[in-house]
């Protein structure tokens, strides 16, 4: 689906790179197995990267080749595929060495990536605040590292000196590439120093916020699942969506009013993606981090995807690896608007919804103040002067919406249930407030 084709006409007038995508399945590369699904998503990366996949070879293997990775019969048909097709670029599914990459690239003629270097070049087209930068920054670094040896091999033949200097072993290039890595080590640090430092803003940030107990509810989910969507559908808060990978980079935060009882604290998170380079998935995980302070995750699904399960569990296995798998979640089942592909299990409190129309968004919004709403409720407090000491722990312990001094203070406050308890005499039409729902 993802295989639109341009004509070479339109793609050079648009000035975008062509590329051709290779996959290797191989038993012994487990994860990092490529597969007709898996290369239909590297596609969707090139499109979402701005450039256009026009060819793609799959390749089967009892192992990769060390030295050429498919072998050298499939890399003449590769390089026969990128003159046919004009290609600029070859793109591999599976991670590459640095060694493999200088092979590829001289016996294709073209650049060649792997889909981490992919990824990576797409988190930086993308990021756009302080801090997504910065870690794009770091992580680009840490990825380039391991490969600058052979990206000095290969610009010294490029520039047709033999690598060979007359004095001896110790040519330029290695000078250079000595001086590269000291440079590079300075610069990881400084964007080390730097993260810490916007990260030590971030969290004095969200200490405010849980003063005010406000509970915090974090979107998560698979690229492309819906989750800005979701959070444009219940909140308009007028976050771009589009039909690409990792639009969303940087986290948005939004005020949501649940129910008459509660509010939370919303926000939209990168989506997750199978085989993130280790190197963002460091980088990331400080974005990531404000999950572990969530009180809530709504785990969007697009069950129109043909791969809906083996997303959900991509993104589950994240969430354990960011120690996030205490914090209750919801399952929400986007795009029913299109179809349901497979069976899903009856889970309890998992939402069908379509983020696109609204339908079954107020039933979300039920199982989400189920979830959250412990009995908390707004109320109005008729607190007679006497008592106007209360005030102060009501300011403290409940969400002060209004006070008005009438015959009695009149106060609208969003209330936890001891607060509630406390005060139940001064409270008009008081009922005891839902039990707990956990
Ligand atoms: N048919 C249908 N399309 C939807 C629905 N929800 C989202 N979409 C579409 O799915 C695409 C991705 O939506 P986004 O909200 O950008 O997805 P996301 O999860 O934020 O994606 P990233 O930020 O890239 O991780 C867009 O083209 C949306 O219009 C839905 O309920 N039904
Ligand atoms: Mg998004």
């Amino acid at each position: 689906m993802y295989m639109e084709r341009r004509t070479l006409e339109e793609n050079r007038e648009n000035k975008r790179d062509y590329a051709v995508l290779v996959g290797l399945r191989s038993p012994v590369l487990r994860e990092d197995n490529a597969d007709e699904e898996s290369l239909a998503e590297l596609a969707a990366l090139v499109e979402t990267a701005g450039g256009q996949a026009v060819g793609t070879i799959l390749q089967s293997r009892e192992k990769p080749d060390p030295h050429s990775f498919i072998g050298e019969g499939k890399v003449e048909e590769v390089r026969r595929m990128v003159q046919e097709e004009e290609a600029t670029m070859v793109i591999f599914d599976n991670d590459l060495s640095p060694s493999q990459i200088r092979v590829l690239t001289e016996m294709t003629g073209v650049q060649v990536l792997d889909r981490s270097g992919l990824i990576l070049d797409i988190f930086a087209q993308r990021a756009k605040t302080k801090e997504g930068c910065l870690q794009v920054e770091l992580a680009q670094y840490q990825y380039l590292l391991p490969r600058l040896v052979g990206m000095w091999t290969h610009l010294e033949r490029q520039a047709g000196t033999s690598g060979k200097g007359p004095i001896g072993s110790k040519g330029p290039g290695e000078t250079q590439l000595e001086t590269d890595r000291r440079h590079i080590h300075r610069k990881i640090d400084k964007l080390k120093a730097e993260l810490e430092e916007v990260r030590r803003v971030r969290s004095t940030q969200r200490q405010r916020r849980q003063k005010n107990e406000i509970p915090v509810v974090a979107i998560v989910g698979y690229t492309n699942a819906g989750k800005s969507t979701l959070l444009n559908a219940i909140t308009g808060a007028g976050i771009p969506a589009n039909n690409r990978l990792f639009d969303t980079l940087d986290t948005t935060t939004r005020l949501l009013t649940v129910s008459d009882t509660l509010d939370v604290v919303i926000s939209d998170t990168v989506g997750f993606i199978r085989k993130l380079p280790h190197q963002l998935v460091e980088a990331f995980k400080a974005t990531l981090e404000e999950l572990e302070y969530a009180d809530l995750l709504l785990h969007v699904i697009d069950v129109s995807n043909p791969q809906w399960q083996q997303q959900a569990s991509i993104v589950e296995d994240l969430i354990h690896e960011l120690k996030a798998d205490q914090i209750p979640c919801i399952r929400v089942y986007n795009k029913c608007d299109v179809a349901f592909s497979g069976e899903r299990s009856h889970e309890e409190d998992a939402v069908s919804i379509s983020a696109k129309t609204g339908e079954g968004i107020p039933a979300l919004m039920e199982a989400i103040d189920r979830r959250l709403d412990k009995g908390t409720r707004r109320v109005v407090i008729h607190l007679p002067y006497d008592k106007a000491g209360m005030l102060d722990s009501l300011y403290r312990e409940a969400k002060v919406e209004d006070v008005a001094y009438q015959e009695s203070i009149d106060v609208t406050a969003v209330c936890p249930p001891k607060v509630l308890g406390q005060l139940k005499d001064y409270i008009e039409g008081w009922t005891e407030p839902k039990e707990d729902w956990e």
